[in-house]
């Protein structure tokens, strides 16, 4: 979407890009800014660099906001140097992303897009004791890696789902998170269970040794590219399962292919690809691999909350709000009834532009 400097009483008039292409270049975003656009709202599929940030600029912009909580293809310190706000979509995606991330645990875990397509193959023709046998996860161990918004949420839908152990690693503790499996573990007692239990684990490669099931929620940056490599692949146990709804990257695919093709027993779940909308070679024909396209945050309330988000960071900078408090608590923007507070919703670069924070 492209906002222009038609600008109506109180109102913005706004040009939404009917392109056919699914993902825009660097020259059809040039294209649609042309020489007059206060605002972007774009996606994480375009390369916002220098070139597009330097433009924008020159037409009269000062605020982009991607619709979607990661900006990996943002250039933030290119948005800097042209003084523009660069905005993205935090908390509304946490529960939808997190219960998909479930979701494909489970569908890997249980062998369930195998037996679907088996099933559908007309090739069932009676019950048989090995038919499909996946992984039991209560009592096995979730690890968890990058325990942010996501992250934990992920987490505690598989400790109150399915009573799973917890491991998790991320640069800080998730004093939240650790507190929320000590008061399960409590509850599930004094009824008679097995409490759960939490550790965080001091390195990566002691989740990745330890946990059945294991599942990336980091961003992805210098420090999570190549994440999964061969070498850490190999510390996993064979039966494992690994999930991926963070980024393609964080994960070497040709590798996983190899581990794949040598480990039958060793499952993945997969929303996001390397060199996305592609597969590595060979990842389409494993079987033990469930794969769907980066629909991890595509629930209706999910999706709108996103383009509501990411249109008032751009709307609020242009009106010149300040920035909203605390980026983790955003439901005031969401609220249908009351009108959005006078505030940008989440702007990543607010202190290094020195935008004034909102006292709301
Ligand atoms: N597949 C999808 O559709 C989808 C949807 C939403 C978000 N995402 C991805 O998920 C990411 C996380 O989103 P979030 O809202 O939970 O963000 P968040 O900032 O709350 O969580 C990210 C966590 O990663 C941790 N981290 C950073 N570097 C790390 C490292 N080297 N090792 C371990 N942990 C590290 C951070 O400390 C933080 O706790 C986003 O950046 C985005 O890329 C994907
Ligand atoms: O980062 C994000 O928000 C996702 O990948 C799309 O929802």
């Amino acid at each position: 979407m492209m906002i222009t400097d038609a600008e109506f009483s109180c109102m913005l008039s706004a040009q939404i890009c009917t392109e056919k292409k699914t993902i825009l270049s660097v020259d059809d975003i040039l294209a649609l800014i042309g020489d007059h656009c206060h605002g972007v709202i774009g996606q994480l599929t375009e390369d916002w660099g220098e070139v597009l940030f330097s433009a924008l600029k020159r037409a009269g912009g000062t605020a982009f906001s991607n619709m979607a909580v990661g900006y990996n293809n943002v250039d933030v310190d290119a948005a800097n140097r042209n003084g523009i706000a660069i905005g993205n979509t935090p908390g509304v995606l946490t529960e939808t992303t997190a219960e998909l991330a479930a979701s494909l645990s489970v569908a890997a875990a249980r062998r369930i897009v195998e037996a679907d397509q088996f099933m559908r193959a007309g090739l069932y023709d009676g019950w048989l004791p090995h038919l499909f046998v996946g992984n039991l996860l209560k009592g096995q161990t979730v690890g968890v890696i990058g325990a942010g918004r996501i992250g934990s949420a992920y987490a505690r839908m598989m400790i109150e789902g399915f009573k799973m152990n917890l491991i998790y690693f991320d640069l800080y503790q998730s004093t939240r998170l650790e507190k929320f499996v000590t008061a399960y573990g409590q509850f599930l007692k004094a009824n008679g269970e097995q409490p759960v239990t939490w550790k965080r684990a001091s390195s990566m490669e002691e989740v990745l040794r330890e946990a059945d099931v294991i599942s990336l929620h980091p961003v992805l940056d210098k420090t999570t590219y190549h994440l999964i490599n061969p070498e850490r692949l190999a510390m996993m146990k064979k039966e494992a399962v690994l999930v991926n709804a963070s980024r393609g990257p964080v994960i070497d695919e040709v590798a996983l292919v190899e581990h794949l093709r040598a480990n039958p027993m060793f499952r993945v779940g997969l929303d996001v690809f390397e060199d996305e909308p592609y597969m590595k070679p060979g990842l389409a024909e494993m079987k033990n691999a469930v794969v769907v396209p980066h629909i991890a945050s595509a629930s209706k309330w999910t999706r709108e909350g996103m383009a509501t988000l990411a249109a008032l960071n751009v709307l609020g900078k242009i009106k010149g709000y300040p920035v909203w408090g605390n980026p983790n608590a955003v439901e005031p923007f969401l609220d249908e009834k009351a009108a959005p507070p006078p505030a940008c919703p989440s702007i990543v670069n607010a202190k290094q532009l020195g935008l004034p924070s909102s006292k709301l």
